[in-house]
């Protein structure tokens, strides 16, 4: 359902390429992630599967009947205007009922009444992403998008998304081991062009929030996701 053949990508200016031949697939869908230390490409990898870079070489086909959306966290918001006002005028026809089930377990009700200019990072955040979750899409690439939220509400964001979008393909990019271990599926590790192979992939628990969670399969997870990376 994503597939990257053979991406070879160099920035302009850049003494080294980024990828070189890389391949990557996803075929189900579900809860990935992307992983891999700072600079390594993430970004990148996520601008050019969603079509934001096409300066490489190589093919990336999406065989999805909606689009692919990419969101990251520090994304512009109308800082003057009010999040509730905001929500209801860019929310699209029907979507009303999800906006408000989203709105709760979010945990933004109580920021309604309040400007954009007036929120914290977090709070920014979770409204931003609430707004994709909204879009018609069969992909959305979460680009640090719970940045600065804490662990029970990213928690409970996460359980709420895999519990309503089941038939969907979210690619999570995150420095949280812990996190992509037990929430993902597979975790596609970015080690870089240098290296052999240049992505790695592990399967994750891909838990759910009915289900016990294993917790020394988790652990296994962790482990393979650090020394891989
Ligand atoms: N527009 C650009 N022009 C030139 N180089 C860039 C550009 N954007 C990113 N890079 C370089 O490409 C490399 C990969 O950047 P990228 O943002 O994809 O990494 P990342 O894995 O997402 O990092 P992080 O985890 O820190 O967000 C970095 O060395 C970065 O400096």
């Amino acid at each position: 359902m994503i597939a990257c053949h053979d991406i070879t990508f160099c920035y302009p200016g850049a003494e080294t390429p980024l990828f070189e031949g890389l391949t990557i697939e996803i075929d189900r869908p579900g809860f990935h992630a992307l992983f891999g230390p700072s600079g390594v490409g993430k970004t990148t990898l996520a601008k050019i599967i969603s079509g934001d870079i096409d300066t490489f070489s190589g093919q990336v086909s999406l065989s999805t009947a909606k689009p692919c959306l990419y969101t990251f966290n520090r994304e512009r918001l109308p800082g003057w205007s009010p999040v509730g006002r905001h929500l209801e005028k860019t929310t699209p026809a029907g979507r009303g009922p999800l906006r408000d089930e989203l709105i709760e377990h979010f945990g933004l009700s109580p920021l309604m009444g309040l400007r954009f200019s007036q929120l914290s990072m977090g709070q920014c955040n979770r409204v931003n992403l609430l707004r994709y979750l909204l879009q018609d899409f069969d992909i959305l690439i979460m680009d640090e998008s719970l940045a600065n939220v804490d662990d029970p509400t990213r928690q409970t964001i996460l359980y709420r998304i895999k519990a309503l979008f089941p038939e969907t393909i979210f690619l999570y990019i995150s420095h949280n081991v812990v996190e992509v271990a037990r929430f993902c599926d597979r975790i596609i590790v970015c080690r870089g062009a240098h290296r052999a192979p240049q992505v790695d992939q592990i399967r994750g628990q891909n838990h759910r929030a009915d289900q016990p969670l294993d917790k020394e399969a988790m652990e296994h997870a962790m482990l393979e996701i650090m020394n891989a990376a």
